[in-house]
C-alpha cells in the first residue's frame, strides 16, 4: 500500500463506513486505533450493512501504543490532520508509505499523539469555522496525496 489512513478512536460508525468504502475504491489501507466508540468487529460492521468490507484493507490496532510500534517498525511517517495545525496540506510533499492520521469526531487527538506526528497539516477553512466532517477531510487529504503519489 502506498498510502494508509488511520483513525484515532473513531466515534461514529457512519463516518468510518464512508472512509472504508472510499479506501476500498481507491486502494488505500485503513488502520483503526481502538478503542472505538462502537463495535468495530467484522460481524458488527457487516450487521450494520457496511458494504465494501471484503475489499477494504482494514487493520485494527489494540491501542495507540500498539499502533505506533507497528507504524515505526514499518518505517512510515505519521502525518496528522488537525484543525490546530498551521501547515496547509497542499504545501506538503507526501511520500510512499505515509500514514494520514485523523482524530476522533468528538475530541481530535490528545497532545502526546499530536507531538509524536512527523507532520501536522491543516485543511484551511474560513474564519470561525470549527472543523470539517472527518470523512470529508480524509477524502480531501487522500485526493491530494494520491495526486502526488500516483500522477
Ligand atoms: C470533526 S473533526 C474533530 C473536531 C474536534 N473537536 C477537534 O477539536 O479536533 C475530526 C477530525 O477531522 C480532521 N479535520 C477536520 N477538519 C479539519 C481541518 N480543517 N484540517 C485538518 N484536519 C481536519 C481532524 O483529523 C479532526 O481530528
Amino acid at each position: 500500500m502506498d498510502l494508509r489512513i488511520a483513525l484515532y478512536q473513531p466515534d461514529i460508525p457512519g463516518n468510518t463506513g464512508t472512509i472504508l468504502r472510499m479506501a476500498a475504491c481507491l486502494g488505500i489501507g485503513v488502520d483503526v486505533i481502538e478503542p472505538a466508540g462502537f463495535d468495530i468487529s467484522d460481524r458488527a460492521l457487516r450487521r450494520a450493512g457496511m458494504d465494501y468490507l471484503e475489499q477494504a484493507a482494514l487493520t485494527r490496532h489494540l491501542d495507540w501504543t500498539h499502533f505506533d510500534r507497528w507504524r515505526k517498525s514499518a518505517g512510515s511517517r505519521l502525518v496528522l490532520f488537525s484543525t490546530k495545525a498551521a501547515e496547509p496540506y497542499t504545501s506538503f510533499s507526501f511520500g510512499p508509505g505515509d500514514v494520514l492520521l485523523f482524530g476522533r469526531e468528538s475530541a481530535g487527538v490528545p497532545d502526546h499523539v499530536h507531538e509524536s506526528a512527523d507532520a501536522r497539516l491543516l485543511i484551511p477553512m474560513v474564519e470561525n469555522a470549527r472543523s470539517l466532517n472527518i470523512a470529508l477531510s480524509a477524502a480531501m487529504a487522500a485526493g491530494e496525496a494520491l495526486r502526488q503519489l500516483r500522477p
